[in-house]
Formats: C-alpha cells, structure tokens, sequence
C-alpha cells in the first residue's frame, strides 16, 4: 500500500483522509505531521491514521500531501527540501504554482499541483491536477489513484487553468452552501420547520442537480420547464434577475479566480 503523509492535519487533510477510509485505504498507511495537538489527537480517533509534529517522518512516505495554507507553504518547502528522495509531492495550496514550490523545495521536481474540494469526504468531490513535467506516467497513476478516492478527477493541460479551476470547483461547495443556507432561511420565515426547510431546500438542490446532470438539457431549458407563464417561478426569478443574482455569481467566480492568481503572484515572489 502506498504510505501517504499529510502535511497539515486541518479542513481538507481530513475531508481527503475521510475520502480514503470510505474508499477502503489502510488507514495504517496514511500519517499526518500538524503542530495542533488537539487536530493530532482527534485526526486519530477519527480516523486511526499516525499523527505526529515532527517533520522528518515524511521520509518513510512514498507520497506527500501539502495541505498547508498558501502562505505557510514556503517556509514548510524550505525545510522539507532536504528530506526528499524521489518521494512524490503533491501541493493543494491554492494559488501556488508548481515551479515556485520546485524552488523552494531546492529544484525539486517530481510535484503533482491538485485542487480538490471538500465533497471528497463523503468520495463525491472533483479534484482537478497538473503535473510538472519530470512526473512519471506511474507517478501520475498514483496521484489520480488518490485523489479518485475522493471523487472525479481531471488532468489540466495548463496550469494557468488551475485558477479557474479554484474559483469554480475549489470554492464552488461555499457558494452551493451559501445559496442553501438562503433557502432554508426562506423556508423559516414562509413558516416552515426547520426539518421541513432542511429536507426540502436539500433534495431540491440534489434532485435538480442530478435531472441536470443526466439529462441532455441545457440548464436554461430545464429551468424554463419550470418556470410557468404567470406564475410563481417567473415572479421569483424577476425579482432574482433585479437583484443581479446571477450577475452576482459570475463577478464572485472571477473575483475568487483573481485572488488565486494574486497568492501565486504575491507568495510565489518570495
Ligand atoms: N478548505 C478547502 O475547501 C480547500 C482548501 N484547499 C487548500 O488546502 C490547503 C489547506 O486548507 P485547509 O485545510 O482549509 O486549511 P486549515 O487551516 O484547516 O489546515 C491547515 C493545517 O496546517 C497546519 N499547519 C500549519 N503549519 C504547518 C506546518 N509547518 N507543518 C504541518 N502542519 C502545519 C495547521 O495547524 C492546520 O491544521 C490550503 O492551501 C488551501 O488553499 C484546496 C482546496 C479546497
Ligand atoms: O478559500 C480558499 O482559499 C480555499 C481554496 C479553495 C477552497 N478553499
């Protein structure tokens, strides 16, 4: 079993890690370095993975995760730089591009930059990923292998298109999140109950979400089938399209696609 180390035990080590164990992945195999004793202890009663603080345990792994804030990454490169022998890396950080990483980590090249997104706990994420071109076909095998156990994959020809990717798959669960959290609220003051808000707003995201994706619709068309001439979703759509909704949106994607192309700029500096 390829023995994976984590570094950074926090939001999306675990959700990975969570994608893992439904996937059936020793457990045993996998350790996580993270300096918060309290993230250790529950990373392991969770999950039964080896947690530890000290850094030079990564060289034991075959595969190491980066899964430390943009802006923790280079400081961690610097030292990790040392301790690598053709282990493969893979970066999650967003913004950071890959030859900066292979700088800092001392001309290191063997990176795999992915960009999952925190539905790979429950194995229903998308990760999308670019190798640096010194990475093997079997290196790449292993780094798809990892991340399918976490949902979809999808290799980028470019790396550029990682920031796209960020602002559209990477952040997209916050923006699903937000939208419900408008919906359940709406179902409160039409009267509702909460556990009717919940189950309703929820199965209406899910089942629209998946007549989307297997039906050969556009979704404007399939919008449209709901919407009646003169009746409830018409009036609730005007007054979305008066709001600047969906304008709203797009301006929010670009503007989080620009923030990923800022941290790369900003921190890739250094
Ligand atoms: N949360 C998300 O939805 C996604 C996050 N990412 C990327 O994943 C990375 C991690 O993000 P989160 O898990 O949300 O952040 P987080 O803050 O929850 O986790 C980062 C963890 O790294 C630990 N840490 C800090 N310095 C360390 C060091 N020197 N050695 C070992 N561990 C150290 C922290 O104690 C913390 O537990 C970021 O680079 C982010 O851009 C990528 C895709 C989605
Ligand atoms: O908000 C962030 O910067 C990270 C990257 C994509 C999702 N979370």
């Amino acid at each position: 079993m390829t023995k994976i180390s984590f570094i950074g035990g926090g939001n999306m080590a675990r959700a990975l890690i969570g994608g893992l164990q439904s996937n059936g992945y020793a457990m045993d195999a996998i350790s996580v370095i993270e300096p918060d004793a309290d993230k250790r202890q529950q990373l392991h009663a969770e999950y039964g993975v080896h947690v530890t603080e000290q850094l030079p345990s990564v060289s034991s792994a075959d595969v190491i995760v980066l899964a430390v804030k943009p802006q923790q990454l280079r400081d961690l490169a610097i030292f990790l730089g040392s301790l690598l022998h053709e282990q493969l890396v893979i970066s999650i950080a967003a913004g950071i591009r890959s030859q900066d990483l292979a700088r800092w980590l001392g001309g290191y090249q063997a990176i795999v930059r992915v960009m999952p997104n925190t539905p790979a706990q429950i194995q229903a994420g998308i990760s999308a990923l670019y190798a640096l071109p010194a990475v093997s076909a079997a290196q790449k095998e292993i780094a798809d292998t990892i991340m399918q156990a976490a949902g979809k994959t999808v290799w980028l020809d470019a790396e550029q298109k990682m920031d796209a990717v960020t602002a559209i798959s990477g952040s997209g669960p916050a923006y699903v999140f937000y939208f419900i959290e408008a919906m359940q609220q709406a179902a409160l003051e039409l009267g509702l109950s909460a556990e009717d808000a919940r189950l309703l707003s929820l199965q209406t995201f899910a089942g629209a979400t998946a007549l989307a994706a297997q039906s050969s619709e556009t979704p404007a068309t399939l919008r449209a089938q709901v919407t009646s001439k003169g009746g409830t979703t018409e009036r609730a759509l005007l007054s979305m399209d008066t709001a600047g909704v969906k304008n709203a949106i797009i301006h929010a994607a670009h503007a989080a696609a620009a923030r990923s192309a800022e941290l790369g700029d900003q921190l890739g500096k250094e």
